[in-house]
């Protein structure tokens, strides 16, 4: 049986970067995938989505500048865009993999089960080890309704070799928003079903409702209130019935949140405990069992469930397993839905800012006459400041097509506490979303 200082089971991006860092510290290193080198982002989340966002986002910047320069709507040829996006996760599983061989990390492919607290089994092959990382992420959840089985998901939309003319996402949190807003742009008809009247949970209401709206005029039914009981197989296409309601469409996608990866690593066999939120860890991100750490998705957390949240656990947890005694502290952490309108917050979660009114006031300012979005033609662009009675800006929620950028910025200044004084110090070029620092802090 092989023996190591560290396991780290799961290829994705908390995995990778935690296997690199034990690597330097020179101890004997083993990463475990069970299906793609690379994890959700690289193959099936982040990077895929957003190769297919360019497409969208270079087909809204003519449109916005029709009658303006332009006199036309180009149209996305999805076969075309599906081989770029393939162009570039193709390569990733074999590209992560001999990255670790080439930094001398032991590879196995299969799924990991412990057999007990120091021993794992993966494709009959028993190996042992001091520590253990579990960075095995997640997964769609699949609803529990009549017809299940003819669900899809985020997975399948992202590797479609032909667009259906008909899509219906249920849920309508990031992946419903970001995956209908490539469908639609890219011909499809599209319809995002939601069981309350709740867009984007954990966004301003508000603004929410204007990135709402603004797909609404893009052309995608929104249906609220709606508890979808029951899919069934049409030929073609599929029927979706709920009380009062019904809809035919050809594909069905799953986007209703996500569960983490857990059930077959036999945790009871390590004595890791578990729920099915995912697996709670102390301030040092270490189990119940003293030496086995988790990482990332596959966390029981508060902390958004993203790529860089993952990367930043990794950094934390190898120096965790070393000994380091501080316990982790979170930055800022931003969030953004993409899209050709994008909206973006950090600081204050919604929750806090909702239980004490009275703590906090808002400005919302219109930004499409302002140069940086007049040049673009972005007449929705908007912001708005959340404040405490010091004045001081406790939140900040952008909706433009340059929101993205823009709140990279408010996280440097909020987190560094840059002021006004501070930020006219600096001279940024003009005109970009930069320049229009100083009016907003
Ligand atoms: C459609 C979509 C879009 C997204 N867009 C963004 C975005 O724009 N920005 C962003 O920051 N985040 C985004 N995310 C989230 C991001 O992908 C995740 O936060 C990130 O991948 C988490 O990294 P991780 O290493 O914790 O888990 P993962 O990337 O999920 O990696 C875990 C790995 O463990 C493997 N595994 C599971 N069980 C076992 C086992 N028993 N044995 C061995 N291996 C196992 C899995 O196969 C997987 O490869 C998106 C997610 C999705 C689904
Ligand atoms: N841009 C990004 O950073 C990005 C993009 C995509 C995914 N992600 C990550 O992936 C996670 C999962 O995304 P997601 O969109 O699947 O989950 P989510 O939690 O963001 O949204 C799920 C939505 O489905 C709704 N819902 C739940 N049950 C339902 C039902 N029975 N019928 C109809 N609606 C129902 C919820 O109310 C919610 O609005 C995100 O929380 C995030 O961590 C991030």
């Amino acid at each position: 049986m092989k023996n190591y200082d560290a396991i780290v089971i799961g290829g994705g991006p908390g995995g990778i970067a935690a296997a690199y860092d034990l690597k330097e510290q020179n101890k004997s290193v083993a990463v475990i995938e069970a299906d793609l080198w690379g994890g959700t982002c690289p193959n099936r989340g982040c990077d895929p989505k957003k190769i297919l966002m360019s497409a969208v986002e270079a087909k809204a910047r003519v449109e916005k500048l029709n009658g303006k320069g332009f006199n036309t709507s180009p149209e996305i040829h999805w076969e075309e865009l599906m081989k770029f996006k393939r162009s570039y996760t193709e390569s990733v599983p074999s590209n992560t993999k001999k990255g670790f061989e080439d930094a001398e990390i032991d590879t196995f492919e299969g799924q990991a089960e412990f057999i007990d607290a120091h021993t794992i089994e993966v494709a009959d092959e028993r190996l042992s080890a001091k520590q253990f990382l579990i960075a095995t992420g997640q997964r769609p959840a699949i609803l529990p309704i009549e017809g299940q089985e003819y669900l899809q998901t985020s997975t399948d939309f992202l590797n479609l070799d032909n667009l259906p003319e008909r899509i219906a996402f249920i849920g309508a949190g990031y992946i419903a928003f970001e995956l209908a807003t490539i469908a639609n742009a890219a011909g499809a008809e599209v319809h995002v079903i939601q069981h309350n009247d709740q867009p984007l949970k954990g966004f301003d209401k508000e603004l929410a409702m204007n990135l709402t709206d603004h797909l609404k005029n893009k052309g995608i039914t929104f249906h609220f209130n709606v508890d979808v009981a029951k899919v069934e197989p049409l030929d073609p296409g599929y029927r979706l019935s709920a009380d009062n309601f019904e809809l035919i469409t050809d594909m069905v996608v799953a986007a209703a949140g996500r569960v983490p990866n857990i059930e077959t690593l036999k945790l009871d066999k390590a004595g890791v405990t578990y729920s099915k939120r995912g697996i709670p860890v102390d301030e040092h991100l270490r189990t119940n069992q003293s030496h086995i750490f988790a990482c990332g998705d596959v966390l029981e957390k508060a902390y958004p469930k993203l790529t860089p949240v993952s990367g930043f656990e990794a950094s934390y947890v190898v120096n965790a397993m070393n000994g380091e005694t501080e316990p982790i502290h979170y930055p800022l952490i931003p969030s953004l839905v993409f899209g050709d309108q994008k909206l973006a917050r950090i600081g204050l979660s919604e929750k806090e800012l909702s239980e004490h009114p009275e703590k906090y006031h808002s400005e919302t300012m219109e930004l499409g006459s302002w140069f940086t979005y007049f040049r673009i033609n972005d007449q929705e662009a908007k912001i708005k400041l959340v404040y405490d009675d010091q004045k001081k800006i406790v939140a900040i929620t952008c909706f433009s097509e340059l929101a993205d950028e823009l709140i990279n910025y408010f996280n440097l200044i909020l987190e560094k506490k840059v002021s006004h004084e501070e930020l006219a110090d600096f001279i940024f070029a003009y005109p970009t979303p930069a320049s229009d620092l100083e009016y907003f802090i």
